[in-house]
């Protein structure tokens, strides 16, 4: 099978080595490997040469700026394999666009890859499928809120929310512009009975200054309904570059 990745340069997949910046495994050495393609389209999405493509008509997309061929590459799922063996961290980092897209995929990719620790970062729409289920050590869910500019029904999936709710290995990191943001993950954890343990409140941004003028208030926030706070570490340390 193949996989379609995202590319660091025209014609090279991205896959590298780097921190974990975000939520429950931050700081620890991992592996990163991009996918292409989303089924949500958030405004200020950090990636959106993942899925942003001229041609791409679904109605809730209104901008269209990145060229699919210097964006995307297709590659023999072994082939994915073996670069990602050949780097030396043991935890595997998949992201995207919205990895679970290519789950199929995906469950092959990991089953060739038994030494390592699988994380799989997901906008938390789409179910894995059970082959690859049994392979994910921890899900780091990220739900859209209004603010992404996704229409609710296809950004808060009620069959999905209720089910990583129940899942112990997910973690939710819910992405935050605004104290109203918070007042809408509030009335999530509330709906779906999700344990504030495993909530990340995270501020939205591509740049230090902006991360910590927001982590000033959120702080207090996440202090106050018992979340957990979460930084964007490779931010402060690589800014907002590909393949970091
Ligand atoms: C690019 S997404 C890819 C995985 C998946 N599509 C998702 O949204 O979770 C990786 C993480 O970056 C977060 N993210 C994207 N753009 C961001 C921004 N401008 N500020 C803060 N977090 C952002 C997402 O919410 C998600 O947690
Ligand atoms: N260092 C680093 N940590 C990350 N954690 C989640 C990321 C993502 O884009 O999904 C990410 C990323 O792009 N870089
Ligand atoms: S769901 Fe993730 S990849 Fe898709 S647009 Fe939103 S932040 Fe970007
Ligand atoms: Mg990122």
């Amino acid at each position: 099978m193949k996989l379609v990745l995202a590319t660091q340069a025209p014609g090279e997949a991205e896959i590298f080595a780097s921190l974990q910046g975000e939520g429950q495994s931050m700081g620890q050495p991992s592996t990163f490997v991009r996918l292409s393609r989303c089924n949500l389209a958030c405004q200020w999405c950090d990636t959106a040469y993942t899925w942003r493509f001229a041609g791409d008509n679904r109605p809730h997309r209104d901008t269209v700026d990145f060229d699919r061929k210097a964006n995307q590459l297709t590659l023999e799922v072994a082939d994915v394999a073996e670069r990602i063996a050949a780097l030396a961290p043991r935890r595997l980092v998949i992201t995207g666009g919205e990895p679970l897209l290519q789950a199929s995929a995906l469950a092959e990719l990991v089953g060739l890859l038994p030494d390592h620790r699988v994380e799989i970062e997901t906008n938390g729409t789409v179910a894995p499928t059970a082959r690859l289920d049994i392979h994910v050590d921890q899900y780091n869910v990220s739900p859209k809120l209004a603010h992404s500019g996704n229409p609710a029904d296809l950004a808060l999936v009620p069959e999905r929310l209720h089910h990583w709710a129940g899942e112990p290995r997910a973690f939710f990191k819910f992405v935050i512009a605004t104290p109203h943001d918070v007042d809408e993950a509030v009335a999530l954890v509330r709906t779906y009975h999700i344990p504030p343990a495993r909530v990340f409140l995270m501020p939205e941004g591509i740049d230090s200054a902006t991360l910590r003028e927001r982590e000033r208030w959120l702080a207090a926030l996440c202090l106050q309904h018992g979340f957990r706070i979460s930084d964007r570490l490779h931010i402060h340390l690589y800014g907002d570059t590909r393949g970091t």
